[in-house]
This record gives structure tokens, C-alpha cells and sequence, in this order.
């Protein structure tokens, strides 16, 4: 659960040779501060004057290193943030107190470097040492002046520019986020150093180019780091963030005596500095509603940091000398009623959607895994469970079709889903058909109508005659057009006798319900599922089949072009073919349909590879079949063994019965047990032969199993590959960069050798000094001076 903690005060004294010791006093435990003021005399004999101020705070660092300011505030702190807390850490005080020395510190010198580079050592030290934790650092530095916000890691032409764009909104979680700001990812420290540098160097050229005062403007450089377990769970990931503020100087109006442009700066920033003690006073009054965050740019941004969810540390730098008392007074209250602000750190963890999904992935493929294991040792492993791709469903449908055909005696049943499929392949083919059936119908009984030359009657008449039962025999059929369903080009007179119903609507006659082959016309098969290729007719004799020829049923657009179409013979315009469409009439007809296009590929372009996939699979077919005459003569092999050992088991019960011979202590059986025991023993080295048999077929199975899938998935995807260049599919086309060589000039040769003497001094110091290096080079050195 987490715990309110309250601001954490440390006061920071600006060392001098002039140390007001009659005003200012520490106390012994260096958490006390007593101020006394004498009266001044000329305020008269009634002087309500105050003389003593007692405050109280986290700690005291008077006259004290960088190193230790650094251990008593920031350390623990930074340990919170790489543990997924957030933390601020901000220096307050009037001008020259000491908030730079404190945050920045002397850039040129690393033993006074400030907290700034050393929590940026401190961030990457630590990260090393925690291997098991991956680690993304990022840095943004951001200058708030005048109330507008400045990208100090931006482009510098950005950063000189005085409308900026960027704003403070509002995440889901309700943190506040700069909009638009720079984050860059330092994966060293040198790097991070280069980026704090960077925003330093950048401030000081906008504070020349603009002529501002750097002391009258805050500060935040932010340290953000993204961290996520590399031995659990990679999907929750940690984020937190280490505000490092250096707030601009809190000296009051009439001390400063400013005017014109240093007077505006100077109202904005006692503005500012106002905002945020009315915002701390808001928080310290637990009665408070509502907190103006919003009311200046500088609390908007720190708003986690005052009350929220942060671990917040504030050093209030003060001065000692006599002349900065009433400053440093008002600093020290301001201080004190920070302390009464409490925050509310909590971890700050967040689940990585995509780092999810790949676990379930895992998940999944492991379950599969083990399904398949299970599947295997149940002899199921030829069972798919993965979803149908569609070169598979393609493979299906033309299954289906193949059976409709009769070109297949049966498609093999290997699951549910895949029995499913072969019912939606049904249904999809049946649809196909009907849709087709009534285009042509229709185009059919246009073409009819509107030709000049034939009577209405006649039309109809043409169409009734085939849609009307057929109840004269076979012969009276006579010659089907082959294009229409129901619409079959009779011969005058002719009428099928066996009560057959081929209406369009699927009426079938009573006794039309055994069906031994069908076959719908557009795709060779049968509108109707239900349509009768064999049909039963009852004649005087008894029950007979009338075979229905392929070429004799009719159907739609199929085989038009092969028998005279009763277009042709009776002055109709052409029937469209949509089953085989050709360059000419692609315009007219539907894009064709990819099984019908599969089934031309595998004829052409894909004839080798199709021819490979069908003698796997006869081989395949064969070996199964095998598969299952071995099975069954091991079956019938262990039934013998079975029965063998029962006869065995009664001849040794009769034995101990007292019937058998006993010769010197040796069991003596007769010869009928002695030949059962014989054939037991052969039996079972038969049955160990037949079930290794097995076992090899099984394997060979499977092994043709997957030859037989590779071929179909090579067959599919050259399919696909095929049918996406015929019908305008693009292929992704590749990209690739070019790499830029870096070459080492002579200023880069002695900063080497420099570097290597640093190094063997002190090590530590090497990022520091690297990173100073290369940000002077690239502002004031040769062409790489130019950034962006
Ligand atoms: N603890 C210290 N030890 C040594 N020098 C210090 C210390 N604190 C401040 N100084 C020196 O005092 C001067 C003013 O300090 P600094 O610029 O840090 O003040 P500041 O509060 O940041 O002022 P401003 O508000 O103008 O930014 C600098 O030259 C700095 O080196």
C-alpha cells in the first residue's frame, strides 16, 4: 500500500568569509536554524519588530562538499526512482544562493560537478550493477522563461524562437506530460552527460542571442526510465521519472531595483515562484478542494512533484551574510511550508500490450505443443489444430468439388474443424451456383424477350418445357443444352418420363432422394445439393436408375462453348461463361473466382508441383492403407496371443492339479503344452515383427504426411504468388540504408591519448569529460559546429 510522505526539506548554506554568526545559528543535531535580528532602535520605544525565527527542517549542509550534499539528498532517492518510484528534486533560494553550484555545478570541473551528473553516474552505475533488470534511460531538459517553455535537447533554431509549442496536458492516469518535448535515449552515461551539456549550452546561447538572464528562469532536466524484469515476466515494465529542478532566484521586486525587460522577467518569475507557494499553501491546507496547478506553466509541470504521486526533496540555498537576512528569512518560511506538503509515491507500473500478446503467443504455441504431443501419443497426429490458412481452405474447397465430381471417392476426415469447413466449402459452392443459376436466367429471359423474332409464347413455352417434371423417358430428354438449370433444350416433343423434377426452385419429385452423384453446373456439380445425377424412376419392371451423363445434365454457363448453345440455335444472344473467363469477356464477366483460377494453375503454371503433391499423396493413401491391414494383423495376432495364453494358463492349472509328471524336481509338461508354448513363443515374435512393421509405416505416414503438406502450402503459395501478379497485386518492394563511415581526424587522435591519461587517473572522470569534449566540438569546432 502506499504511504503519504511529506516534501523532504534540506537547507544548503552558500559558503563566505562574511558568516552573519550573531544572526544565524545552527543547532547542534544540524536540522535547527535559530535567525536573530536585534530591534532597530529607531522603530521607538513600542516596537512590535520580530527578533527570533526558530525553523526546523530535514537537515542542515553548512559549508559541505558537492559529494556530500549529493549523499544526503539525492541517493536514496535515485534507489526509489530505479525501483519504479518518481522523485523531484528542486533547488530554491534568491539569486547567487547557490541553486546552480548545487544542481549543475561547475560543468568544467568534475569534483564539483553538481547532482546533476552525478545522479546521471549514479543512473548508469546502478543500472550495471542490476543485470537482471533491462533498462531504458531517456533525458529531457526543458527551461520554463517568461511562462514559456523551451526544448533545451530540441532544435536550436526552436529553442531562440519565443513562441513555443509546447504544452502541458494530461495523460489517462491524470500525470502531466509535456507535449511535444524532446526525449532523447542515452544508453551511457557519456551520452546522458552529452544531452545535460547539450540543454546547458543551448540555454547559454539563447541567453545571449535574446540577451535573458539564465538566473531568471527554471530549469527541469528529467531522467526517465523504463525497466522490465529479463528473467520474469517481460510484459510489466516499470516507469518513473527524476525531475532535477533549478528554480529560478526568489528575491523580491524592490530588492532587485530592475527595470524595463529585467523588471518583466522578474515579475514573471516572482509570478511564478507565487503560483507555486500558493499552490504549496493549497496542499498544507488539508481543507483545499482544489489546487491551481494550472495557473503557471512551473507548477503544471511539477504537479507530481507537490501532492502527487513523488518521492520530493527541496534544498532552500540560502545566504549567510548579514545583507541577504530578510532573503534568506523568507526563503527558510517558504521552506517550512513545504515541508507540510504531503505526496503519495506509488509504484508506477504498467502492463506492455504488445509484450502481452507475445506471452499468450508463447502460451499458445506451448499449449499447441502439448496438444500435439498428446495428440501423437493418442495416434492423432495428423489432427490440425492451427485455423485453415487459405491455400488450405483452397486445397479443401477443391476436394469438395473433386468429390462432387466424382473424381474422389471420399474426402478423409482428420477433425471437427475440418468437417466444419467442408461444410462451409459445401455451402459456399451451393451459393456460387444458385447466384450463377439466376444471373443467367435472367439474362437468358431478357435475351428472350427483347428478341425481335420470337413471340412471347414461344419464349416461354421454350422455358416451361424444361422447367415442367420430366415424365417421359430417358430418350425423350434428348439433347440437353448443358447451360441452364431447368432449362435444358429439350427436342419438340420430348419429355422425360421418369417424373424427374429439375425446376430451378429444387423441386424434387417424391421419390428423388437417393443420390449417388450430383454435379453442379458452373463448377460441374449440381445447383442443388439435393439434384439428382442417378435417379430413381419406378417403372412397370421395377426400380431403375437413369444414369444422368455429365454432358447431359444441365447446367448454366458450363460447357456452352462445347455443345450448340440453344442461344445460337434459337437466335439468343451468347451465354457469358463465368466458370472459364478469357481476355475478351473479363470485362463483362466478374473478376474470376480463385478456385476456378486454382484449378487452371494446377493444370498450367503449377502443373509439376501438383503432379508432385498427387503421387504423395497416392503414396501416401497407400501407405495408409497399409497402415491398416498391418494394424489389423497385429490386432488379430495379439487376439491369438490372447487365446493361446488361456489354453497355456488351463493346461498349467491341470498340471498342478497333481496331472503332471514330476522327474527329479524338473517340470515335466506334455506335448500338447509343449506346442502351445511353441506357438506362443512364434506368435509373439510375429506380433513384435508385425508391430515394428507398423510402427515403420507409421512413420513413413507421417513423414509423407508432411511431404504431402509442404507440396500443398508450395503449391498454394505459388498460387497465391501467381494469382496476385495476374490480378494486380504489388510485391513489397525493399529499402535499405546507407551507412555513414566516421573517420577519426587529429584533434580526435589527441583527445584519445588524453583520455587514456584521465582514465588511468581517475576512471570515473572519463564520461564526464568525454561528454563535455564532444559538446564544445560539435557547437564551436569546424563542420560539425552546426547542430541540425
Ligand atoms: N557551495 C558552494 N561552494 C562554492 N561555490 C559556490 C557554492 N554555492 C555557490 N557558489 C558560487 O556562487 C556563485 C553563484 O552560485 P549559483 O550561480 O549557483 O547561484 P544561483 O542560486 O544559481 O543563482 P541564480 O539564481 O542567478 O542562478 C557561483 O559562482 C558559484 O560557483
Amino acid at each position: 500500500m502506499s504511504k503519504s510522505k511529506h516534501v523532504k526539506v534540506v537547507i544548503r548554506t552558500r559558503p563566505t568569509s562574511d558568516y552573519a554568526q550573531d544572526m544565524i545559528k545552527f543547532t547542534g543535531d544540524r536540522k535547527g536554524v535559530h535567525i536573530h535580528i536585534p530591534k532597530n532602535v529607531e522603530g521607538g520605544f513600542i516596537n512590535n519588530q520580530q527578533e527570533n525565527w526558530d525553523f526546523r527542517f530535514d537537515s542542515i549542509l553548512h559549508n559541505v562538499s558537492q559529494e556530500t550534499v549529493y549523499e544526503e539528498c539525492a541517493s536514496s532517492l535515485l534507489k526509489g526512482v530505479l525501483e519504479g518510484y518518481n522523485g523531484t528534486i528542486m533547488a530554491y533560494g534568491q539569486t547567487g544562493a547557490g541553486k546552480t553550484f548545487t544542481m549543475t555545478g561547475a560543468t568544467e570541473n568534475y569534483k564539483h560537478r553538481g547532482l546533476i551528473p552525478r545522479t546521471i553516474s549514479h543512473v548508469f552505475r546502478e543500472i550495471g550493477e542490476r543485470p537482471q533488470l533491462s533498462y531504458v534511460v531517456r533525458v529531457s531538459y526543458i527551461e520554463i522563461y517568461n511562462e514559456q517553455m523551451v526544448d533545451l535537447l530540441g532544435n536550436l533554431p526552436d529553442a531562440l524562437r519565443l513562441d513555443s509549442n509546447l504544452n502541458v496536458v494530461e495523460d489517462r492516469t491524470g500525470t502531466a506530460q509535456v507535449k511535444g518535448l524532446t526525449m532523447k535515449i542515452a544508453t551511457s552515461e557519456e551520452e546522458a552527460l552529452s544531452y545535460l551539456f547539450e540543454g546547458e549550452t543551448t540555454r547559454s546561447i539563447a541567453e545571449h542571442q535574446l540577451n535573458r538572464n539564465s538566473s531568471r528562469s527554471h530549469c527541469v532536466f528529467t531522467i526517465y526510465l523504463e525497466s522490465r524484469s529479463r528473467i520474469e515476466s517481460s510484459e510489466k515494465v516499470l516507469f518513473s521519472k527524476l525531475n532535477l529542478v533549478d528554480l529560478a532566484g526568489s528575491e523580491r521586486l524592490s530588492k532587485t531595483h530592475t527595470t524595463g525587460v529585467s523588471l518583466r522577467e522578474a515579475m514573471y518569475i516572482n509570478k511564478s515562484l507565487t503560483f507555486l507557494e500558493q499552490v504549496i499553501v493549497a496542499l498544507a491546507d488539508k481543507r483545499r478542494g482544489h489546487i491551481p496547478y494550472r495557473q503557471s506553466k512551473l507548477t503544471n509541470v511539477l504537479r507530481d512533484a507537490l501532492g502527487g504521486n513523488c518521492n520530493t526533496l527541496m534544498i532552500s540555498n540560502i545566504r549567510c551574510e548579514a545583507d541577504y537576512i530578510e532573503e534568506t528569512i523568507s526563503t527558510l518560511r517558504f521552506a517550512t511550508r513545504m515541508m507540510c506538503v504531503t505526496n503519495t509515491p506509488e509504484l508506477n507500473v504498467q502492463y506492455d500490450p504488445i509484450a502481452l500478446i507475445k506471452k499468450y503467443e508463447r502460451e499458445i504455441k506451448e499449449l499447441k505443443q502439448e496438444l500435439s504431443m498428446h495428440d501423437t501419443l493418442s495416434n492423432r497426429s495428423h489432427v490440425q489444430h492451427e485455423p485453415f490458412s487459405e491455400p488450405q481452405r483452397l486445397e479443401l474447397q477443391r476436394q469438395v468439388k473433386a468429390f462432387l465430381e466424382n473424381e474422389e471417392d471420399e474426402i478423409e476426415i482428420v477433425s471437427l474443424r475440418q468437417i466444419r469447413e467442408i461444410f462451409h466449402q459445401f455451402r459456399m459452392l451451393y451459393k456460387t451456383q444458385e447466384q450463377e443459376n439466376e444471373d443467367w436466367q435472367r439474362i437468358h429471359r431478357n435475351a428472350i424477350g427483347t428478341h425481335p423474332t420470337m413471340a412471347k409464347d414461344d419464349a416461354t413455352e421454350n422455358i416451361n418445357m424444361n422447367t415442367r417434371p420430366l415424365d417421359e423417358k430417358d430418350d425423350g430428354v434428348g439433347e440437353l443444352e448443358g447451360t441452364g438449370f431447368g432449362l435444358g433444350l429439350a427436342p419438340s416433343g420430348g419429355r422425360q418420363t421418369g417424373g424427374i423434377a429439375m425446376a430451378a426452385g429444387g423441386t424434387r419429385g417424391p421419390k428423388d432422394r437417393r443420390r449417388k452423384n450430383s454435379r453442379i453446373p458452373g463448377l460441374g456439380l449440381s445447383a442443388q445439393m439435393g439434384a439428382p445425377a442417378h435417379t430413381e424412376v419406378e417403372e412397370e419392371d421395377g426400380k431403375h436408375e437413369i444414369p444422368m451423363e455429365r454432358d447431359r445434365i444441365p447446367s448454366p454457363p458450363t460447357k456452352v462453348t462445347e455443345i450448340s448453345s440453344p442461344a445460337e440455335s434459337s437466335g439468343l444472344p451468347p451465354l457469358p461463361n463465368a466458370h472459364h473467363p478469357n481476355k475478351n469477356n473479363r470485362s463483362l464477366a466478374p473478376p474470376p473466382s480463385r478456385a476456378d483460377e486454382f484449378e487452371s494453375f494446377k493444370r498450367g503454371k503449377g502443373a509439376d508441383i501438383n503432379r508432385i503433391l498427387n503421387e504423395n499423396k497416392f503414396i501416401l493413401r497407400d501407405k495408409k492403407k497399409h497402415a491398416k491391414d498391418l494394424a489389423a494383423s497385429v490386432n488379430d495376432t495379439k487376439r491369438h496371443i490372447d487365446d493361446l495364453k488361456i489354453k497355456i494358463d488351463c493346461k498349467r492349472h491341470d498340471r498342478t492339479c497333481g496331472v503332471e509328471i514330476q522327474r527329479d524336481d524338473e517340470v515335466v509338461i506334455d506335448e500338447e503344452e509343449y506346442i502351445l508354448l511353441n506357438s506362443l513363443k512364434q506368435l509373439k515374435q510375429h506380433y513384435r515383427e508385425q508391430y515394428e512393421a507398423l510402427r515403420t509405416v507409421r512413420a513413413d505416414i507421417e513423414y509423407c504426411s508432411r511431404l504431402v503438406d509442404q507440396c500443398r502450402q508450395k503449391l498454394m503459395a505459388e498460387f497465391e504468388q501467381w494469382y496476385e501478379i495476374q490480378y494486380g497485386g504489388q510485391l513489397p518492394e525493399d529499402g535499405s540504408d546507407g551507412q555513414v563511415e566516421d573517420l577519426m581526424d587529429i584533434g580526435e587522435k589527441f583527445d584519445r591519448l588524453q583520455m587514456e591519461r584521465m582514465s588511468q587517473e581517475d576512471p570515473d572522470s572519463l564520461p564526464f569529460y568525454n561528454a563535455r569534449k564532444n559538446t564544445e566540438r560539435r557547437y564551436h569546432k569546424g563542420p560539425r559546429s552546426k547542430r541540425h
